[in-house]
């Protein structure tokens, strides 16, 4: 069938709509799909878009523009991507364009340029080899002379796209001659001509594997210098090919075989893969005790899902996609695994995820934005640690990545596996409900029991050093351990050295100017810093109010627990993992491994260590301070700490040696840290489904998080009433409707927050009320507001 017309969804920022824009196909464009990105004229300028749909007929009464071009020789976006980015679009209040872009990787957002030529025979010193590059920060002089050139006919302004996706290319030799003339050509070449001898000879014993690349002659011991010597003299020829970056070449060749399933993990696999096999799509909830062996349950219903011809999709959280996961992945399935993760370099990434979209790869890994890999016929789809907030994006769009896998697997007819040792509440209560398939696992692999959990009544305890962090207890426990050639994980929320400066004679303390926050301490960089913008200034050594020399450093963090270990336990070693330590690539896999070859007696961090870590020599997990997350202002805020405290315990003795976890708190009494000791989660949920009802919170209700921002903070606080009172105007009990107020930090990055959160159970209306809302929006930005809605928010603090 051939059609006229491609709908295109264009990348106009400053003209967010989800208005589709229609263009002819001329006939040299005809290989246009679904799915190509293209450039098309639109207004003055040329923009990048999306065809999402090719059609022949028009409404249009004016003339229709020609597509320009069509970038790429494949369609980037699958018919069932763009066909998601249609329900995305309606269901999280996110423009089309925003989702579209968001599925591809980030080099191939387009890159625009708008620069003024000169006409020929015009020498303006302002031209650069004719170019005049326009960044919005001429000033106006400049400006004026470029105006009166371009009235003048003798320059003009473009508009350029540029593509960004690079592919990388080899070289690959190929032969010229026939095998006896290369075996001639021996004669030819003198004797103490090492290399040369060593390429004729290979080329005679591999004959038939030509053409070969760099890489691959390389490995054989060839040098570059020698290919192109031989090029030169005319016995080889060399051309360019393209090449994959590849992330997993360290991996290669190594073998794990897979495991015996245990009873438990064979009847949940036994569900699965009924499903698998006969194609039908269901949301599995697999609730299994930390080190019940999860992930091997994953890796056979991958196996299974290949098996039957079809390919799996596979989400970890960014923090738990550790190299042991990667490796594990890829021991069991080889080259067939792709892997997209934020650890890669974008080169890494356009390459991984091509290999995908070719249907190079049959397994992809991979993080939260992995779940749009335009992978096709899938099998299974797997969400590991499906509690994590993470899976949810925080900036537009605010997809939440488990909604993502679930229309997905409907559309393939495919299982979903949801998998945690300390589920959602949202997910176990639609298990309750029945709409998710529970299966459980209630032992762990080893067949040890879950590790003693002991709780340490900070208020009651005598401490180790001159400071308040760490107990005698504690570090006696740790003592011992390391004695015994075991290791520890030690949990410190909070990362830097001391959280704020406080002044004694004035009562001061020192915030950033841009937030509504304090500034921590960064001893090893002599900075303080705000965690939320990133400001900085130096470490002040008197009040900048008062001018006294009477402050103090109050609270702590990582870094400052590390300089303690050390006074503590000189010998012992200590690794930190925070934000701090691991922003360069790879370094969180550097401090990982080297945690593995027990390298180092202690791993102290932040959050990122709590989880999905398997490490069989630890047998000590403690607990710095439990009450970091429990008092934030939050419905989820007891839920957040018992995953917290429960996933880090089950880093403890997941082998052989038992494992011991030591919880320091000032709430031992509060029943999130009570039930995380007994590391009951099904006591935990049924105590806090009681609380939630009681609150009226999800998943009782449904929520939405309307915020508006803006410089100006009655600006703000108007608008958010005169939206309240279009909500009011439309919506009806039982729904509820909370704010205006000042969100709990009301001020980042020098914009004020207010928000109005809406509570409700069923509201056929909201939905078309809030896209509304999100239209008027657009208009609302010239006046410096920004309205932002997000569905099912993670926080509505
Ligand atoms: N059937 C089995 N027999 C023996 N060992 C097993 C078996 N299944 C898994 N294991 C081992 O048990 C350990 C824990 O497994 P795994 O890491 O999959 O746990 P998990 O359920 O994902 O736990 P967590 O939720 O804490 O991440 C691993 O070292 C794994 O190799
Ligand atoms: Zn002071
Ligand atoms: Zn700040």
């Amino acid at each position: 069938m051939i059609f006229l017309i491609a709908q295109v969804i264009v990348d106009v920022a400053s003209q967010q709509t989800d208005h589709v824009f229609e263009y002819l196909i001329p006939p040299e464009l005809d290989d246009v799909t679904i799915g190509s990105r293209v450039v098309v004229p639109f207004g003055r300028r040329k923009v990048q878009g999306f065809v999402v749909n090719l059609v022949n007929q028009t409404n249009y009464q004016g003339k229709l523009k020609k597509l320009l071009l069509v970038v790429d020789e494949q369609a980037p976006l699958t018919p069932e991507l763009v066909e998601l980015s249609q329900y995305l679009a309606d269901n999280i209040f996110a423009y089309r364009i925003s989702i579209l872009k968001t599925m591809l990787p980030r080099v191939m957002r387009a890159n625009y340029r708008k620069i003024v030529t000169a006409s020929s025979g015009v020498d303006n010193p302002l031209f650069t080899n004719g170019i005049f590059e326009l960044t919005g920060k001429e000033d106006l002089k400049i400006i004026i002379s470029l105006k009166s050139l371009i009235k003048a006919g003798k320059a003009k302004i473009e508009y350029l796209v540029e593509n960004q996706a690079k592919e990388k290319l080899e070289k690959c030799y190929n032969l010229v001659f026939t095998k006896e003339q290369y075996q001639d050509l021996t004669k030819e070449i003198r004797k103490n001509a090492k290399q040369q001898q060593i390429l004729i000879n290979f080329i005679l014993t591999n004959f038939g594997k030509f053409p070969l690349r760099q890489s691959i002659l390389a490995q054989a011991g060839i040098k570059t210098e020698t290919l192109k010597n031989f090029c030169h003299k005319g016995w080889l020829r060399s051309k360019l090919v393209e090449t994959y970056r590849n992330p997993l070449r360290e991996y290669e060749n190594q073998k794990i075989k897979p495991v015996n399933l245990n009873d438990e993990q064979a009847a949940a696999l036994k569900q699965i893969n009924q499903k698998i096999e006969q194609q039908e799509a269901e949301t599995f909830l697999l609730e299994g005790v930390t080190g019940s062996g999860k992930t091997e349950v994953y890796l056979h219903a991958i196996s299974q899902s290949l098996k039957v011809g079809r390919n799996a999709l596979m989400l970890v959280p960014e923090i738990s996609l550790t190299p042991q996961m990667v490796k594990q992945v890829h021991a069991r399935f080889g080259k067939e695994v792709a892997v997209l993760h934020s650890a890669l370099s974008e080169g890494e990434k356009y390459d991984e995820w091509r290999r995908i979209r070719r249907g190079e790869a049959k397994v992809v890994v991979g993080a939260r934005s992995a779940i749009f890999a335009p992978l096709t016929n899938i099998g299974i789809i797997i969400i590991d640690e499906e509690h994590e907030s993470s899976y949810k994006q925080e900036d537009t769009p605010r997809y939440h990545a488990r909604d993502v896998a679930i229309w997905r697997s409907k559309y393939h007819h495919a299982p979903l596996i949801l998998g945690s040792a300390t589920p959602s509440l949202d997910s176990r209560a639609r298990a309750q409900k029945g709409r998710y398939h529970l299966l459980t696992l209630k032992k762990r692999a080893n067949k040890q029991a879950l590790p003693e959990v002991k709780i340490i009544d900070l208020r009651k305890s005598e401490f180790a050093g001159s400071q308040f962090d760490l107990t005698s207890e504690l570090v006696d426990a740790i003592k011992t351990r390391i004695s015994q050639q075991q290791q520890v994980i030690l949990l410190l929320n909070r990362r830097g050295y001391a959280n704020f400066m406080l002044c004694r004679d004035c009562g001061f303390v020192l915030e950033c100017p841009n937030c509504d926050l304090s500034l921590t301490m960064h001893r090893d960089v002599g900075q303080m810093i705000c965690h939320y913008c990133g400001y900085h200034e130096a470490i002040p050594n008197k009040c900048p109010n008062c001018h006294s020399k009477a402050i103090r450093f109050l609270g702590t963090g990582t870094q400052k627990v590390e300089s303690e270990l050390n006074e503590l336990l000189p010998l012992a070693k200590v690794l930190r993992m925070d934000v701090d330590t691991t922003r360069r690539k790879g370094s969180y896999k550097k401090i990982l491994d080297a945690f593995g070859r027990h390298e180092a007696d202690i791993l102290l961090g932040t959050q990122m260590i709590a989880k999905g870590l398997d490490f069989p020599n630890v047998t000590l997990v403690g607990v710095i301070n439990a009450d970091t997350g429990l008092y934030l202002p939050d419905y989820n805020a007891s839920e957040k700490t018992f995953e917290l405290l429960t996933q880090v315990s089950g880093r403890a003795g997941r082998a052989e040696k038992k494992g011991q976890v030591l919880i320091q708190t000032f709430n031992p009494d509060h029943y999130a840290i009570k039930l995380a000791q007994s590391q009951d989660y099904e006591a935990f949920y049924q105590t806090e489904m009681k609380i939630r009802y009681q609150g009226n919170y999800p998943p009782f209700f449904f929520t939405t998080l309307i915020s508006v921002a803006s410089k100006n903070e009655q600006n703000a606080a108007k608008e958010a009433f005169i939206i309240k009172r279009q909500l009011m105007h439309q919506l009806h009990q039982p729904t509820i409707i909370l704010g205006p107020t000042p969100s709990a930090i009301s001020k980042i990055k020098n914009l004020y927050y207010y928000q109005i959160l809406v509570k409700y159970k069923h509201e056929p209306k909201l939905k078309a009320i809030l896209h509304q809302i999100q239209d008027a929006a657009q208009e609302k930005k010239k006046y410096g507001l920004n309205i932002y809605i997000d569905n099912q928010p993670n926080r509505i603090m």
